[in-house]
């Protein structure tokens, strides 16, 4: 369980998120939405502790204030948007980083850790890029070896932000079928709608750096989008579930 309460976060004199309050339940993932600059990712860069905040954070019920970064990074992942190196390795030791919060200064990495990064790169379709360069990947291939790290890691909670920008829809589907799947507490930034109403519990909206809206997915109105987003759409139910349409300017 993730809670946050009265949080903000500021830039300067600039405050991006006031006085946000959320819970995400154990096993929810929550589609983060919002237009562009409203919050999202500063919203999660505080959970992840990269980020000064105002206000708390609860990973079930312990502050996070209270809890060591190491402690906090073998119950918390995250898989973000700009994913640079700032130096080159090999795909299979960028997984391994995953297993750091449980390792004493200059430990090596073990057999298990090494079969663990392998399941984990088989899962999200590169086993066979283990020995390859970072540099050398394209950005999908590089984000979807930042979720190998990230499974590594064995958290029970799973920070997405736009994780899926830069995948093809095979592979966006397949990365949140299986983060859906690994019943993590996870929330997702998310830009596209569909892929909000397809795979989260819960659409919290953020506008302006307030929420604007918190529901499941059957009960945003076409309403609620178009006053989130600025653009009118229709929702149409296919296979059970809510499609967006949005109108063209
Ligand atoms: N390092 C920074 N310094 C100053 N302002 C920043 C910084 N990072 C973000 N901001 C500002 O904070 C606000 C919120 O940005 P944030 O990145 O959290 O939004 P977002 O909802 O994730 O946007 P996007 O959908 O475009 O990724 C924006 O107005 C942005 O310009």
């Amino acid at each position: 369980m993730i809670r946050v309460e009265h949080l903000s976060v500021s830039y300067g004199k600039k405050q991006v998120l006031q006085d946000f309050s959320l819970t995400i339940r154990d096993k929810e993932l929550v589609a983060l939405i919002g237009p562009n600059g409203s919050g999202k990712s500063s919203l999660l860069k505080a959970v992840a502790r990269i980020l000064p905040y105002e206000g708390k954070i609860f990973l079930d019920e312990v502050e996070a204030r209270d809890m060591s970064r190491k402690d906090y990074a073998k119950r918390l992942a995250v898989v973000g948007q700009f994913n640079d190196m700032a130096f080159d390795m090999t795909v299979m030791d960028m997984v391994l980083m995953g297993r750091t919060p449980y390792k004493g200064l200059l430990e090596r990495d073990t057999d298990k850790d090494r079969a663990m990064a392998g399941e984990a790169l088989a899962a999200v379709g590169m086993e066979s890029y283990a020995a390859r360069s970072l540099r050398a990947l394209s950005g999908g291939e590089r984000q979807r070896a930042v979720l190998a790290r990230a499974l590594v890691q064995e958290t029970d909670h799973l920070l997405l932000d736009e994780a899926t920008n830069h995948l093809d829809i095979y592979y966006q589907l397949k990365l949140l079928s299986m983060v859906k799947d690994t019943k993590l507490t996870v929330v997702a930034a998310l830009h596209d709608m569909n892929l909000a109403l397809a795979y989260g519990d819960r659409i919290v909206a953020l506008k302006e750096g307030k929420l604007l809206f918190d529901d499941a997915p059957e009960n945003v109105t076409p309403a609620m989008i178009e006053a989130l987003y600025a653009t009118p759409c229709t929702l149409h139910e296919v296979d059970g579930r809510p499609v967006a349409v949005f109108k063209k300017p």
